[in-house]
């Protein structure tokens, strides 16, 4: 077999501006300062969908009440995690009723709902599915993970999506409030161009639902959290579910909100529970002011990311 290295532009399919070629110097007139309070609802997912779903819509409206403006679910928090119930627990988007039952709880509460995930079935085929809602309950967006979750650590955890899923094509972003979040679903979050392609997009805050485990969780879930943010200078948040001992997928928990400085602001421990923090995008400017290393890129000598493709 023969590798030949292979220079590339980055260069993707974004949703909110399918058209426009990505240079590699940051925009700098992007980010508007906004201010927000984010809730991250860290829920226990069992067997039960409705009932999952409906813990969900409580946990929604206790947060309204908390003043979060924008609330953010985890990965799957409608079905367990694993291969074996993707199928049974999958729904079409936006017509079934866990997507009812987020718009409706959007609307109701007068909050953006980032609906976590969901198994979504779509022309035959299935996916790991983000939706948002905004505040008068239309559906912004959707997510469709872009990296499948197909790892083997012997003695710890060996997981194969594809086995079912398949991926998302496209990186998504929302604007909320003037700002705009770029979106990920768990696995996601270990692929930084995809990151990086994000916040040149102009994003302030990447939000990931994800369900790290209990081998990848104590290594890399706040690690990752804190690269991210750091790198990039933006803030990061990640929801969780809540463990549970008993499933088969046991999740690691965990969620955190880093500031853009890769500081851990807030985070959970692994059992049910809620951050709610205010987000102030101002911080974005002043760390990208202070540490300016946006504009100090060798772009002259790594304009291109090059990557070894088999032929
Ligand atoms: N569950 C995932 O998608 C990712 C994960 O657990 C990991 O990257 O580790």
């Amino acid at each position: 077999m023969l590798f030949f290295p292979v220079q590339v532009f980055l260069i993707s399919p974004l949703k909110q501006n399918a058209t426009k070629s990505l240079v590699h110097n940051f925009s700098t007139s992007e980010a508007l300062s906004a201010c927000f309070k984010i809730a991250l609802i860290q829920v226990k997912v069992g067997m039960d969908k409705a009932k999952n779903v409906a813990n969900a819509v409580k946990e929604i409206h206790k947060a309204k009440e908390k003043g979060a403006q924008l609330v953010a679910l985890p990965e799957f928090f409608n079905s367990p995690y694993g291969t074996q119930y993707f199928k049974e627990y999958a729904e079409e988007i936006p017509c079934g009723p866990t997507s009812a039952a987020l718009k409706c709880a959007a609307l109701e509460a007068g909050v953006c709902v980032v609906g976590g995930t969901i198994p979504e079935c779509r022309r035959k085929k299935f996916y790991n599915t983000c939706t948002v809602w905004d505040e008068k309950g239309n559906l912004v967006t959707v997510h469709r993970k872009l990296h499948l979750f197909d790892i083997d650590i012997p003695g710890g955890i060996r997981f194969k999506e594809s086995e079912v899923l398949t991926a998302g094509d496209e990186i998504t972003t929302f604007c909320f409030k003037g700002i705009k979040i770029g979106l990920g679903i768990c696995y996601d979050v270990r692929f930084f161009e995809m990151a990086q392609l994000m916040a040149k997009e102009g994003c302030s805050m990447l939000l990931y639902p994800g369900a790290f485990n209990l081998t990848t969780g104590p290594m890399h879930w706040e690690l990752l959290a804190r690269a991210r943010a750091n790198d990039l200078q933006l803030w990061v948040a990640f929801v969780s579910p809540a463990r549970d001992n008993s499933a088969k997928y046991v999740v690691w928990g965990h969620s955190l909100i880093v500031n853009p400085w890769g500081k851990v602001m807030k985070m959970l421990d692994e059992y049910p529970g809620t951050i709610i923090m205010d987000i102030d995008t101002k911080v974005v400017e002043d760390v990208r002011r202070q540490i300016p290393v946006r504009c100090q890129r060798r772009t002259d000598i790594y304009d291109t990311v090059g990557y070894v493709k088999k032929n």
